[in-house]
């Protein structure tokens, strides 16, 4: 198995020196790889990988701990230098609002520039230890990671390892904000701030750090905007899906904004590098555009700005390759809506009742009125303000907003609710009791009815992923790693680019449709506030279109109008994404594939099995029209052209590696709203969470009162998913959550001298079902009995347990 591995890393991906200049004709049979069902351990799989492209030759010896204190040392100047470099070119950059093709991907945290400032030495340390003793670039990790603890650990306190310990509150019953304490053992898992895992090791060009650049002969990838224009950029309106609509899409992102936020570079002050300016600097890495760009040429134009992720350890803070930070809780735990650390959280609450802060009658997010969200304003209406969620990028776009608010507007309704119910409930209380029903809302609606549309059912069966029809789940499993994958993050997961449409629908077709083109509403919240528009007639927009399929094509809205301010100068979201994947060094699709147990291409044939198995004609041929080799498409690319598994609306490598994040989401995740595990809800609550539709949360927070059963389908006039009453729809019965507080006891009563007992009686029975907690027999006379043998139990009708446990002292 290992040495299928091994042939395919020497002819296909460990670097030009090594690469043949015909084509790999590798065809491995057996294959290391996913299957599906119980079996699979998603830590496992970077393993498999690791383990086969290692054995390429011996290991070189570990560098001693000489070698690394200089390749400290010289680091630590080096990045010094940088700094300063950094400094002196800080006349290029520019406030977020006025950075051409700025979007609020780009609002980085103070604090994640702070752990990358840590990281950028041990990176720099590693390279230099690996290139003081000449290992070969496809050598170079595995070669790090035989440095001894001992060393490594010296090395780690000098650079002062960002991810340290948490102090954990055991008793907690909810989620932190920050998603720490999650997994008891490992409180930094999933934790805000930390880094992405990995699925396979990184793919960079020197082994380390830079971007993946060379093919398998040896030549310059296809620029980035060249595969966009040949393979991603179509005219518009052709590719319409035939089922799910424009909600699936709009949700596909809100989920997308809850796990993960990629931080990216900065520069001094928290503006904007222009890299177009100043490419040499450390985190630039500009997208070119050809001289014959069929659409930037008009405009004079031969560069795009792209910033690097910025750089960090891994959450071990190991010497090795380069990695990235996830902003956000890992977690699928409504962090869009509460934020991913307690300031933030804090920021978004009233302090009153539970309830989120809100603006404009109690019906809209709350306003950011230093406008630091950085979104567009109107000329003249003062009343128009950016809004604050839990996601800072919340301003993206309205639809994005319509979906944010929603979610806010259902944690207040459920917060009043909780608190007529529970008189003696204090704030907290029902903040952390209604965030506990809203996250786990998210995750029902998620795995029971969004994820089902894209990976199809049979996907959801074999990864167990599927909601059971009622009672817990019970596979918790506290040594699956629950953290966004890298490859997920840059690649897989992006495939909802291709499901966005040219125009965003205002109202639906269904009622006096209005659709302006989408870039023409990127950043600007007014249409919220707007009597025409608002977030019913941009929901009901979104479930009454439909989505565009997911394919190869994305819209010009987004490939060459993202974000712009001047027409001609906006982004590049295609080209953006397979930029990120060579950023992120994730592996080319060939690799992914064969993680994924499916077999490779060695040429572009459509449709057979060693070809492009899973493109059709058409998508082959762009391919092939844009690489020298399939060992070089890119993860995006060619993940995204693959045709979609039966029942399911992603092709077969993008299934499988989505299907394995939301396995890890689930199994990884102690607060998973179905789990059987310490936090877990009432099995009678549990019961009242299952009956959650997205369509009647859409009903109970908006002025709409038809909608279609299932939103991620499009509404129809015939009986497929016709519009019906919200009041047809199921209804979650709060009144499950009355007085969910741990049963009260009665005073002690002194039976036999010795002995005092108490009765669980407040309520009785408690109405969802929660014990007392704690003993109801007390021995306080402890002198008068002489021996534990003598001691005499009072006969406690229907504490049996309890006699039989003393009994035996
Ligand atoms: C109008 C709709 C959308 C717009 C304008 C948009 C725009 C963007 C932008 C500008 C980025 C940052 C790219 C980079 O610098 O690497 C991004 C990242 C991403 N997008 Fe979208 N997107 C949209 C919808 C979606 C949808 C529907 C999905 C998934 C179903 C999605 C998934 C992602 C993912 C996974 C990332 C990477 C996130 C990260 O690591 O921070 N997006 N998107
Ligand atoms: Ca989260």
């Amino acid at each position: 198995m290992k040495g299928t591995l091994e042939q395919i890393s020497i002819q296909g991906i460990t670097g030009p020196q090594q690469r043949p200049r015909q084509r790999p004709g590798v065809r491995p049979g057996v294959r290391p790889g996913i299957r599906p069902g119980n079996r699979v351990d998603i830590n496992s799989i970077g393993n498999i990988a690791i383990s086969g492209i290692s054995k390429i030759d011996v290991t070189p010896k570990a560098p001693s701990r000489k070698v690394i204190e200089t390749a400290l040392k010289t680091a630590t100047v080096q990045v010094r230098k940088d700094d300063r470099t950094e400094q002196s070119l800080r006349k290029f950059d520019t406030p977020d609002i006025q950075t051409e093709g700025f979007g609020p991907h780009l609002l980085t945290s103070l604090e994640a520039i702070e752990i990358s400032e840590n990281a950028q030495v041990m990176i720099e340390t590693a390279k230099n230890a690996v290139e003081k003793l000449k290992i070969d670039k496809s050598q170079r990790r595995k070669v790090l990671e035989q440095i001894p603890d001992s060393v490594l650990n010296k090395i780690k306190k000098q650079t002062r390892c960002p991810f340290g310990a948490v102090q954990c509150d055991p008793t907690n019953k909810y989620r932190t904000a920050d998603g720490s304490c999650n997994n008891v053992a490992n409180p930094l898992w999933g934790k805000s701030h930390t880094p992405f895992e990995r699925f396979i090791p990184s793919f960079y060009e020197d082994g380390l750090d830079d971007p993946r650049a060379t093919d398998v002969f040896g030549d310059p990838l296809p620029l980035a905007r060249d595969i966009s224009v040949k393979v991603h950029t179509v005219s518009d309106s052709t590719t319409q899906m035939n089922d799910l609509s424009h909600f699936s899409m709009e949700f596909g992102q809100f989920v997308s904004h809850d796990i993960q936020m990629n931080a990216l570079s900065k520069g001094q002050y928290l503006s904007n590098l222009n890299c177009c300016a100043s490419p040499q600097r450390r985190n630039c890495f500009p997208i070119p555009l050809p001289t014959n760009d069929p659409f930037y040429s008009t405009f004079n134009r031969t560069c795009m700005n792209f910033v690097r992720a910025l750089a960090t350890t891994n959450l071990e803070c190991e010497l090795g390759p380069r990695q990235q930070l996830n902003m956000n809780t890992h977690y699928l735990d409504g962090s869009a809506v509460y934020g991913s650390d307690k300031a933030t959280a804090d920021s978004l609450r009233e302090f009153n009742g539970g309830r989120l802060k809100t603006s404009t009658n109690n019906q809209l997010l709350p306003k950011d009125i230093p406008n630091k969200s950085s979104c567009k304003l109107p000329a003249g209406n003062p009343n128009i303000k950016c809004f604050l969620a839990g996601d800072p990028r919340v301003n993206q776009q309205p639809a994005l907003i319509a979906l944010q608010t929603i979610w806010m507007l259902e944690h207040n309704r459920i917060a009043k609710t909780l608190e007529q119910l529970n008189g003696d409930w204090v704030d907290e209380k029902v903040y952390q009791e209604t965030r506990k029903i809203v996250s786990a809302m998210i995750q029902h609606v998620t795995y029971n009815e969004y994820l089902p549309h894209i990976l199809g059912n049979q996907q959801m069966i074999d990864l167990d992923l599927k909601p059971k029809a009622s009672g817990y789940f019970t596979g918790y499993d506290p040594t699956t790693k629950p953290q966004i994958r890298n490859g997920f993050s840059a690649a897989a997961f992006r495939f909802g680019h291709s499901m966005v449409r040219q125009r965003l629908a205002y109202n639906g077709p269904l009622h006096s449709n209005q659709s302006p083109l989408l870039h023409n509403e990127f950043l600007k919240p007014d249409k919220i506030y707007d009597a025409n528009g608002g977030i019913s007639s941009v929901t009901r927009g979104l479930y009454e279109e439909f989505s565009q399929k997911v394919d190869r094509k994305m819209t010009k809205e987004l490939t060459e109008r993202l974000f712009e301010s001047i027409h001609g100068f906006g982004g590049d979201l295609a080209a953006v994404n397979v930029q990120r994947g060579r950023d992120h060094g994730i592996a080319s699709y060939n690799i992914w594939r064969m993680v994924c147990e499916l077999t490779p291409a060695d040429d572009f044939t459509a449709g057979i099995t060693g070809g492009l198995e899973h493109h059709s004609t058409v998508e082959a041929l762009a391919l092939a029209n844009t690489y020298s080799s399939p060992w070089d498409i890119d993860l995006f690319t060619g993940g995204v052209s693959e045709t979609p598994i039966p029942g399911g609306k992603v092709g077969p490598t993008f299934a499988c590696m989505i299907g394995l994040q939301f396995r890890a989401l689930k199994f990884g995740d102690r607060f998973f709203y179905e789990s059987n595990t310490d936090v877990k809800f009432t099995p009678t609550q549990l019961t009242e969470i299952k009956k959650t539709t997205m369509a009647k949360i859409i009903c109970e927070n908006t002025n709409i009162n038809r909608i279609p059963k299932d939103v991620f389908r499009k509404t129809t006039t015939s009986n497929i998913n016709p519009e019906i009453s919200c009041s047809s729809l199921p209804e979650v019965i709060l009144q499950k959550w009355k007085n969910c507080v741990d049963g009260g006891w009665s005073s002690f009563v002194k039976k036999n001298r010795c002995v005092k007992m108490r009765v669980c009686n407040k309520p009785k029975p408690n109405s969802c079902g929660k014990k007392c907690v704690g003993s109801p027999v007390q021995f306080t006379c402890l002198n008068n009995i002489k021996t534990r043998k003598n001691r005499k139990l009072p006969n406690i009708s229907g504490l049996p347990n309890i006699r039989r446990k003393n009994r035996r002292g």
